[in-house]
């Protein structure tokens, strides 16, 4: 029913050369035959012209409608409500924009129309970065088929606006056929992840999860991620805390045990086997003190399985680089983009802050959580994942360490790493998505994330 607001309004289409200027030649054609008023305005119409471009042109000149070729026109001007269709270029852009092709984009997104862009927003390079260069700044995006890798990149989101997927039903052997690195993570993959749980279960199924976090002043960052913990699914989960920071654990989380450190104030040591643990998770609020920083490299010298590592422990790692390969293999690494900047370098834009983290993942065999909005996991094997759930709500103090507590409860359960990144970053969204919706993105918290994901359904619906 949203096409209702643009009933009776009058249209521009801008057509290019190619088989997207053909699909703007197509819509003109429909639009004029629904009783609108159309003008198209054709781009270096004397260039080769695609096959869909020239029949979409003879089937348009049949029905009575304003074709104006810009060769012979300066920039158009046009009534501030009329609907401005981008159908310039599509797919196949294969280099920035120059000349008047670039001069007509800039003069539109000077105006105050409202702008429709065809496939892609014309100037947005399909799976390259486009930044810096110029490109259409579209209201909606009217896609077909699939996501473009250009519409998960933050640095674009000026451009695309509202992306509209429309199935133009192209066979599932073509769309087999295109070789891809990238996944994205909605419900239908998640669902091929999940393990069910068999009626006859018991806590000894789920595994035991070990966080070790918080540090005086810092103790809510381990509250959290334990909270967090329990709430995803493990067995049992223990937390291993400095001393002054036992009771407001237990008060805060009492279905978790606690490992008391020697230390009041700050993590230091372990003297336990943690064998029995079925999954580790270090990092929120732990500070960077110099015995932390120690324990820190013990830990990674002596323990082997894969391990959440997080916020002051990245930082930690940042600042001992060569301790990046005694990462135990399958360790799920999850930076936000300030922590990444830190551990790989920040003069980067963002294909190539994901184009690293595949590279990073694969050499030192670890998974990389890349947050942000659509938040983007780098596995080992060279794929890489685009989480579609979550908002900007989430973007507070805590939500990291709610992440962390989720990836380790389900990591803890037996789930291979790749499976528990992208599960837990999935559940995180989607449980923010939840808060967001019952308290608004302003006023969500972390500790909100946590209540949500007490929702039966979700990750199935
Ligand atoms: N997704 C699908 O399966 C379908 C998409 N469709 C539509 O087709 C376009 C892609 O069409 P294509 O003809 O491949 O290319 P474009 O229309 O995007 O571009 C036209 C030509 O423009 C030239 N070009 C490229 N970059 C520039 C530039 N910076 N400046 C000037 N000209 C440029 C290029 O030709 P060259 O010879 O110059 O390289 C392009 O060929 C897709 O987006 C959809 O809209 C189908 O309709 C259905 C199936
Ligand atoms: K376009």
């Amino acid at each position: 029913m949203a096409y209702k607001k643009y009933l009776n309004k009058n249209f521009a289409i801008f057509c290019g050369p190619g088989n997207n200027g053909g699909d703007g030649l197509a819509i003109a054609r429909l639009l004029s035959l629904s009783g609108h008023a159309v003008q198209v305005f054709l781009l270096n119409s004397a260039s080769k012209r695609s096959s869909d471009f020239d029949i979409n042109y003879k089937c348009l000149k049949e029905v009575a409608s304003v074709i104006i070729d810009l060769k012979e026109i300066s920039l158009p001007s046009l009534a501030a409500d009329t609907i401005i269709i981008d159908a310039i270029f599509g797919t196949g852009l294969n280099r920035s924009l120059d000349g008047f092709s670039k001069q007509l984009v800039e003069y539109i997104n000077r105006l105050n129309n409202k702008v429709v862009a065809i496939d892609m927003p014309s100037g947005l390079l399909t799976d390259l970065s486009s930044k810096g260069l110029t490109a259409i700044k579209a209201n909606n995006t009217l896609t077909f088929q699939c996501f473009k890798a250009a519409f998960l990149l933050p640095e674009n989101e000026e451009y695309f606006g509202n992306v509209h997927i429309l199935d133009i039903n192209l066979h599932p052997s073509y769309l087999n056929s295109v070789e891809t690195t990238f996944e994205l993570v909605d419900q239908q993959f998640i669902s091929s992840i999940i393990k069910l749980r068999k009626a006859f279960s018991h806590k000894g199924n789920f595994g035991h999860a070990l966080i070790i976090a918080g540090s005086y002043g810092k103790m809510g960052a381990a509250v959290l991620s334990t909270k967090a913990c329990l709430q995803s699914g493990a067995g049992l989960v223990t937390a291993h805390v400095p001393a002054k920071g036992v009771e407001i654990m237990q008060i805060s989380a009492p279905e978790a045990m606690c490992r008391i450190d020697t230390q009041s104030e700050i993590i230091s040591n372990i003297d336990y086997d943690l064998k029995p643990y079925t999954s580790i998770g270090i990092g929120p609020g732990i500070g960077k003190e110099k015995m932390t920083t120690s324990f820190l490299y013990q830990l990674l010298k002596d323990y082997q399985k894969p391990m959440v590592i997080d916020a002051d422990a990245l930082n930690i790692l940042s600042e001992n680089p060569d301790w990046l390969s005694l990462l135990p293999p399958g360790s799920i690494l999850t930076p936000h983009p300030k922590e990444y900047a830190r551990l790989f370098g920040n003069d980067m834009n963002d294909l190539e802050k994901i184009n690293t983290a595949l590279q990073k993942a694969h050499d030192l065999k670890i998974i990389i959580i890349l947050k942000g909005h659509h938040t983007f996991i780098a596995t080992p094997d060279g794929k890489g994942y685009f989480n579609t759930t979550g908002n900007a709500g989430m973007a507070k103090g805590g939500s990291g360490d709610v992440l962390t507590g989720i990836i380790t409860g389900i990591l803890a359960q037996g789930y291979k790493p790749n499976e528990a990144a992208i599960l837990g970053v999935y559940m995180h969204g989607a449980a923010g998505d939840n808060a967001a919706a019952k308290y608004g993105m302003i006023s969500m918290t972390a500790t909100d994330l946590i209540e949500a994901l007490k929702t039966p359904d979700l990750l199935t619906k």
